[in-house]
């Protein structure tokens, strides 16, 4: 089979990427190893309104829920409440994933992308040293699936960059390692979305409650991968579990890692261009990465079909890309990194200060970096290494 650009991985950038270089002209292959795409869920599912509209129109059917803010509650239970779209990529919407994740599919298929479901990459096609496609099972059969370009889409667990020589590897402290369960509770909020700080609840994390209506809630843990054993995480959350909704009936449990790296080196190689976690272009405060994988997949998407048709497939014509989303969701990222590495060794009463030195002030309207500003200013001694990322 040949085709103009081989997508491995159905996940948001992968799908993005397969409707903006179908839309643009391309002839697309995307695959998927899941037999459903979407399923099984690894994710809280949050994402900010205004984010999401900005790159598809909002559909009911994948929406579980809206909600008002987030609610952020320090280790002595102090609290403090930002407003909707306001508390950095999580809040807003929270997502069915499942039906979210298979209709962006299906407008990748729509623009006119052939979409392989049960169809594994198992390694790249090379002609002479450059790689060339890729070799995938479907089924328990072999494809060899020529292209000039191959965008690895395909997530945390990525081996498309390996492949290509391009470094990808976490550090364990470079990955939040979580848990998450699907909790029926009477007690949940369906109007907030929590976050719960704290060294004994999440070391160099946290907990998250999001709310999915009809008293539903995604509640899980992330905690530094330097700062846990594998099993930290659900036996953390089974903890927060019983003194926060010790009556919560668990319909659905997960584990999965986010990267929480900050940007790598390098996203392209010749033949090979990475988006979404792959890259690792996930916030590493908060740990979304729906909102820029999708960007980074409309990105490179657009970038595929310009280049493509001009046979510019080697690694020094792809910096068009890697250039782009540094520009762009690159310094956010970057910023946000800094800010983790800084905030992750904070002590309990570290945390404790910071949330009580926002007492009196209104910062249900403040986004991540007016939240930052004024935690500075409150905060001077404290807090002075964070200075250069604000102004
Ligand atoms: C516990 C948890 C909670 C999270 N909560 C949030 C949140 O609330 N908000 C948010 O924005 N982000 C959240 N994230 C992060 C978010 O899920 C990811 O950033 C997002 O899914 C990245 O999209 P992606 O398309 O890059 O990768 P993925 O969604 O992981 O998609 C990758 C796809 O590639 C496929 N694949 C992998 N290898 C191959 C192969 N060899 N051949 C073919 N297919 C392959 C996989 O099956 C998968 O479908 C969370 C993550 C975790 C683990």
């Amino acid at each position: 089979m040949k085709c103009d650009l081989v997508v491995v991985g159905a996940g948001p950038a992968g799908s993005m990427t397969a409707k903006a270089a179908a839309e643009a002209g391309l002839d697309v292959v995307m695959m998927e190893k899941r037999q459903e795409i979407g399923d099984p869920v690894r994710c809280a599912e949050g994402v900010s309104k205004a984010a999401l509209k900005k790159l598809v129109e909002p559909d009911p059917s994948w929406i579980s829920a809206e909600v008002k803010g987030a609610r952020i509650r320090a280790p002595d239970g102090t609290e403090i409440v930002i407003s909707e779209d306001r508390a950095g990529a999580e809040v807003g919407y929270v997502l069915e994933r499942k039906v979210f994740d298979r209709a962006l599919a299906q407008e990748a298929a729509e623009a006119g992308a052939k979409v392989m479901v049960k169809t594994r990459a198992l390694g790249l096609l090379t002609e002479k040293g450059v790689p060339a496609g890729v070799v995938a099972q479907f089924v328990g059969e072999e494809l060899k699936i020529e292209a000039p370009l191959v965008i690895g889409a395909d997530g945390v667990e990525s081996k498309v960059g390996r492949w290509a020589g391009i470094e990808t590897a976490l550090k364990p402290k470079d990955v939040e390692t979580c848990a998450q369960f699907l909790v029926q509770d009477e007690r949940i909020d369906d109007d907030y979305c929590e976050f719960y700080l704290g060294n004994d609840i999440a070391p160099g994390g946290y907990v998250w409650s999001f709310p999915k209506g009809r008293a539903l809630a995604n509640v899980g843990i992330g905690i530094l991968g330097s700062k846990a054993d594998s099993g930290t995480p659900i036996r953390l959350l089974r903890d927060f579990m019983k003194a926060n909704f010790p009556e919560g009936k668990v319909l659905e449990m997960m584990v999965g890692g986010v990267p929480v790296s900050g940007p790598i080196e390098r996203t392209v190689a010749d033949g090979v261009i990475l988006v979404g976690d792959a890259a690792r272009q996930s916030d590493p405060i908060t740990g979304g990465g729906i909102i820029n994988a999708m960007k980074a997949g409309k990105m490179a998407g657009k970038i595929a079909a310009d280049l493509v048709p001009r046979g510019e497939v080697d690694k020094r014509s792809l910096m068009v890309y890697e250039e782009m989303w540094r520009e762009t969701i690159g310094k956010h990222i970057s910023r946000n990194f800094a800010v983790k590495e800084f905030f992750v060794d904070l002590t309990d009463d570290d945390l404790n200060r910071m949330i009580h030195s926002l007492d009196g002030i209104d910062v249900a309207e403040l986004d991540l970096k007016g939240l930052l500003k004024v935690l500075v200013r409150q905060n001077p001694k404290h807090l002075l290494k964070l200075r250069h990322l604000i102004v």
